[in-house]
């Protein structure tokens, strides 16, 4: 198969979907990859790099897109690529399209095939290939949320661990999953004083196990998160329904009642946010205040940390890329449900539940569609 790699350019984007080593890896399978010129240069590989692997260099994203049978990306294609996309062309990529109305149609209209990493789902319900960034996120979310507590970026001016005869601040994760445990840990271990609420009971009885004992577990529900919010500092929004938009757990009127200087981090962005008053926000100028609360929602945060997420991302993707290569997608997705479970939108067709609910569209069930698809 022939394979082609852009160079991503969403706002601060510097991650790329496949290593030196994932090309070489590729190419052991009789598959052809071109690489867009400088796709690895910020996470640290140049052309040569992967010249030396047995990549091909193409000069632009238009040939990269007019080239490849699969594009392997990391961030959803962004409206100055829609074009470039082809009919029946196989994107392996994050697409989020609950939380964009026009990506939907965009793909919709294109007719490609388009497999979301953060839909591919083992049998065990995990999400191999969200997993991976989330713990990236996950902790990313303290580093950025205690910078924003600082009085200069209009914070409350307080320091997560407290120093002693000085009580630590709050934490609340909202969400106890991947994000939400590797934000919890991070929180604790710089001394915070952190809550994890989450409507799974069986994981807060896990987390309660494997946490340290300044990390308390409360069920998820409005009254709790209204009594919590009041005292909290920074606050994670890490909830997570696969492929679905996420619930606002809170709301406008909220925010009267925290103190003003206190951080929202919603990682849970790329799936639209678990706070209403979040916005997508890019690196450049990652918060706005309302009510004089801060609000953090970059839906890329692990594209700032491109020399640890590039490797964490491709370890994951890699294997699924090469049956994908290897077996073209139809057969790939036939033979292993984590691929076919990454279906979103096919040909025209929305395969996936939580996207067609979320805009109102018709929905055709996958393994109906695969029955009936001739290609
Ligand atoms: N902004 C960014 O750069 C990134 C965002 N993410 C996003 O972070 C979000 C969380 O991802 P993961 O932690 O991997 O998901 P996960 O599936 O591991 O965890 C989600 C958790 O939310 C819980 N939950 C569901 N409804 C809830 C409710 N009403 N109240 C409290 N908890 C509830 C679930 O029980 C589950 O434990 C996703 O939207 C993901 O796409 C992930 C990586 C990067
Ligand atoms: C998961 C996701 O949205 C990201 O890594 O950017
Ligand atoms: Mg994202």
């Amino acid at each position: 198969m022939i394979i082609g790699v852009p160079k991503e350019i969403k706002n601060n984007e510097n991650r790329v979907a496949l290593t030196p080593a994932g090309v070489a890896e590729i190419k052991k399978h009789g598959h052809t990859v071109y690489m867009q010129a400088n796709a690895g240069t910020g996470s640290g590989f140049s052309d040569a790099d992967y010249t030396s692997a047995g990549a091909t260099i193409l000069p632009t994203i238009e040939a990269v897109y007019e080239t490849a049978e699969m594009i392997i990306k990391v961030k959803e294609p962004i409206a100055q690529e829609y074009n470039l996309i082809r009919e029946d062309q196989l994107l392996f990529t994050y697409f989020h399209f609950a939380s964009s109305e026009e990506l939907t149609h965009a793909m919709i209209a294109r007719k490609a095939v388009c497999l979301a990493y953060e839909t591919v789902e083992k049998a065990d319900r995990s999400l191999p290939l969200l997993i991976p960034m989330s713990e990236v996120a996950g902790r990313m979310s303290i580093q950025e949320g205690a910078h924003y507590l600082e009085k200069p970026l209009k914070g409350r001016g307080i320091l997560l661990g407290g120093v002693p005869g000085v009580p630590p601040a709050r934490v609340l994760v909202l969400g106890g999953g991947v994000v939400g445990t590797q934000a919890a840990k991070m929180a604790a271990g710089l001394g915070a004083h952190v809550t994890i609420m989450d409507v799974s009971l069986a994981r807060l009885r896990y987390l309660d196990d494997i946490m340290p004992p300044n990390v308390d577990t409360m069920m998820s529900n409005e009254y709790n998160i209204r009594e919590r919010i009041k005292v909290s500092d920074l606050i994670i929004g890490a909830v997570l329904i696969p492929g679905a938009k996420a619930p606002h757990l809170i709301t406008r009127d909220m925010l009267k009642i925290m103190r003003p200087g206190t951080v929202l981090v919603d990682v849970a962005v790329d799936q639209g946010g678990c706070i209403e008053t979040c916005k997508p926000t890019t690196h450049e100028n990652p918060t706005f205040i309302i009510d004089d609360v801060v609000h953090y929602c970059v839906a890329n945060m692990p594209g700032a940390v491109p020399y640890t997420s590039t490797l964490a991302l491709t370890n994951a993707t890699l294997p699924y890329a090469i049956q994908l290569a290897n077996k073209g997608w139809k057969k790939a997705c036939q033979e292993n449900r984590d691929l076919l479970s990454g279906l979103n939108v096919v040909k025209g067709e929305v395969v996936y539940k939580g996207v067609a609910d979320a805009w109102g569209l018709s929905y055709t069930n996958v393994d109906d569609y695969l029955e009936m698809a001739t290609v």
